[in-house]
């Protein structure tokens, strides 16, 4: 997969994504990243990127020519079909969903915006999607478009190893993930549940996927009346409650 990045910060992605998995994932080919700055495609003098917003306010407004020449040098430098997304908070939210269809695109150009954002007019004729980490202002795109980088370089075949793998993240069939334990079993901040240690894989993985279910219910009642549970999963979730009422 290809990402094009347009910021007026365009190192700021590739030392986001050079460690871990997404530096394993560039590093094996999986992914390639690219920085285009505006302002090396903007005029004049000052070679400027922004200026004040139409109808008064304040901050300054990213101007839509340095935008609009970086992203058509940034699709003309591979012939593959390309979608643009601009991060702002303005977008859909970014789900696991998202993040998966996103995975499966060979290409991807990713426009970060700062200031107060970016001329309207640019967003109409060149983005396809807008899409926001969350209901907060950040200082510019950049963070944003490295989550979606780290989301989705995780996905490419190959990215993770078997063990990484192996962990059923959160959201991934849109349940939030079960608590984790590691050595040693007994500390001063508590011992480790004892089923995890019994070797019993049913049981195991029983109690998992009914923590899973008990923190989505308790943590996060907008996704978990988003599915509808098995019959597995209401007995699960019966259990604890009675285990609860004991
Ligand atoms: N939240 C977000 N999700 O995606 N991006 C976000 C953001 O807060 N971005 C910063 C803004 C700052 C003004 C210009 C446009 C981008």
């Amino acid at each position: 997969m290809r990402v094009d990045v347009i910021s007026l910060f365009p190192d700021f992605i590739a030392q986001c994504a050079a460690f871990g998995v997404t530096g394993r994932a560039v590093e094996r080919g999986l992914m390639s990243l690219h920085g285009w700055n505006p302002r090396d495609h903007a005029q004049g003098n000052y070679r400027r990127v922004d200026d004040r917003p139409f109808g008064g306010g304040p901050g300054m407004v990213m101007l839509i020519d340095p935008l609009r020449s970086a992203l058509s040098a940034a699709r003309a430098a591979d012939p593959r079909p390309v979608r643009t997304i601009y991060l702002s908070p303005q977008g859909a939210p970014l789900t696991q969903a998202k993040v998966h269809e996103l995975a499966g695109r060979e290409r991807l150009l990713l426009l970060c915006g700062r200031y107060e954002g970016i001329d309207e007019r640019l967003i109409a004729a060149e983005v396809d999607e807008e899409l926001s980490i969350g209901d907060y202002v950040l200082s510019g795109g950049e963070l944003a478009a490295a989550v979606v980088v780290d989301a989705v370089a995780r996905l490419q075949e190959g990215a993770l190893n078997d063990a990484e793998s192996a962990v059923q993240d959160s959201f991934e069939d849109g349940f939030l993930d079960c608590p984790h334990y590691t050595r040693p079993v007994s500390h001063e901040l508590g011992s480790v549940p004892e089923v995890l240690m019994s070797g019993n894989h049913g049981d195991i993985a029983r109690w998992r996927r009914q923590q899973s279910l008990v923190r989505t219910m308790q943590r996060r009642p907008d996704l978990f009346d988003e599915h509808a549970l098995s019959k597995s999963d209401r007995k699960l979730l019966e259990q604890w409650r009675a285990d609860q009422a004991e």
